[in-house]
């Protein structure tokens, strides 16, 4: 397959002209069970949920690799894995990921590493002249810290973005933005999707670098285990999240490979917040934790609200399936069984 090489304006893809926004994509994907789909990160919470999602689906050349086989930050290695494996179709689920305090004590990593990995994968992608479409992954903090609620797509860009996560959220805005360029100089489909935070199997219950949800199922576990008397939370519990079980995400994954096409991203989420202090005492009823909660107000609350509207994604006929006591019973079930053990 020729590389696009040196022209800032050849295709790879020279018959193909895709429409900058509302193209129907010509390549009906769930009819396409045997092409090879490139699954980046499927270790990780989205990417093993969406890889599972594609199985179930009956897709058979789904095409993998670990973080020790192929360093995504690696352009060279990168370029020549897509030169002999000639994928498809590609979902980018592979990403340097953390919660609040990781993000604010790592930025160098966390602007650079999501820098690296995406600009390398798209760019790899797009030059292998073989990928029909790629799915982009971003996140909610890509928005202002203070959009409207629920924030639209058209938030992107309209203000100061929230302090401690700015410098992943500037990598996940080139990374839309380098979608929409490849769309528009290349016309090649590339489109983005905008989860709001996520729980469910194979997340990260680190103490410290998870985000909430997984770092409290942890707290609470370890403190009924110990017989603690208390279990410390950060912030002030005011702050009001969303939260989408992966499965739910890697359906609309799916979804968005079938049926979208277009130049703007688009935002994933269920509509519906819970304040932290909601969250922590709902973990600690499904974990059975019967002591007390204590804030510890030294650690940042982080932006104060972020619900996504999610209503461009409802409108094509998505629409999320696991409600959040549901979905926290089963992770629960699912870290008693693979992490604790
Ligand atoms: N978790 C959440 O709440 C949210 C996540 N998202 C987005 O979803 C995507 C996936 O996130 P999530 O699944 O939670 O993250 P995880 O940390 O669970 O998974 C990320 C995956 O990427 C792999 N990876 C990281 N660096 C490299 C590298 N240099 N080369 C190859 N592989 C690498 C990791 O492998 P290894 O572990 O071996 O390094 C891991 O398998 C990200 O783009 C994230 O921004 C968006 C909104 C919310
Ligand atoms: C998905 C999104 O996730 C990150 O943003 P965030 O929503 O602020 O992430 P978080 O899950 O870490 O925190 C949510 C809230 O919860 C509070 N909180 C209480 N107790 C714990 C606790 O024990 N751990 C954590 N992490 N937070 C806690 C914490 O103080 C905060 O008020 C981005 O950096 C970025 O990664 C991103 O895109």
């Amino acid at each position: 397959m020729e590389a696009a090489g040196n022209g800032t304006d050849s295709n790879p893809n020279p018959n193909r002209s895709v429409p900058a926004d509302n193209f129907s994509s010509e390549a009906n994907f769930l009819s396409d069970k045997s092409a090879k789909i490139f699954v980046a990160g499927h270790r990780g919470l989205v990417g093993s949920a969406v890889h599972r999602r594609l199985l179930s689906l009956g897709f058979t050349n789904v095409l993998t690799r670990s973080h020790s086989e192929l360093d995504l930050t690696r352009q060279s290695d990168v370029e020549a894995f897509f030169s002999a494996e000639l994928p498809r179709y590609v979902i980018v689920c592979a990403a340097k990921v953390g919660g609040i305090h990781a993000n604010s004590t790592f930025p160098a990593d966390f602007i650079a590493v999501n820098l690296q990995i995406q600009t390398n994968v798209i760019d790899a992608a797009y030059r292998s002249g073989c990928v029909r479409k790629l799915l982009f992954l971003g996140s909610s903090c890509i928005y202002p810290k203070h959009a409207p609620q629920p924030i639209p797509e058209s938030a992107l860009l309209t203000g100061p973005l929230e302090p401690t996560n700015e410098w992943y959220a500037i990598a996940k805005i080139a990374g839309i933005k380098m979608c929409q360029a490849y769309r528009i100089q290349h016309g090649w489909d590339a489109i983005s999707a905008m989860p709001t935070n996520l729980y469910g199997p194979w997340d990260n219950f680190h103490p410290e670098n998870s985000h909430v949800l997984p770092a409290l199922i942890r707290r609470f576990h370890e403190a009924k285990s110990n017989d603690a008397k208390e279990v410390v939370v950060w912030g002030s519990g005011s702050p009001l999240r969303e939260f989408l079980h992966v499965d739910d995400l890697a359906d609309a994954v799916v979804f968005l490979m079938e049926r979208y096409s277009g130049l703007e991203h688009v935002n994933v989420g269920r509509g519906r917040e819970v304040s932290i202090k909601e969250l922590a005492e709902l973990v600690k009823e499904v974990v059975g934790f019967r002591g007390a909660l204590v804030w510890d107000s030294s650690k940042p609350d982080g932006t104060p609200r972020k619900l996504m509207d999610s209503s461009k994604l409802a409108a094509m006929g998505w629409e999320p399936k696991i409600a959040l006591k549901e979905g926290l019973e089963e992770t629960y079930r699912w870290y008693l069984e693979h992490v604790v053990k």
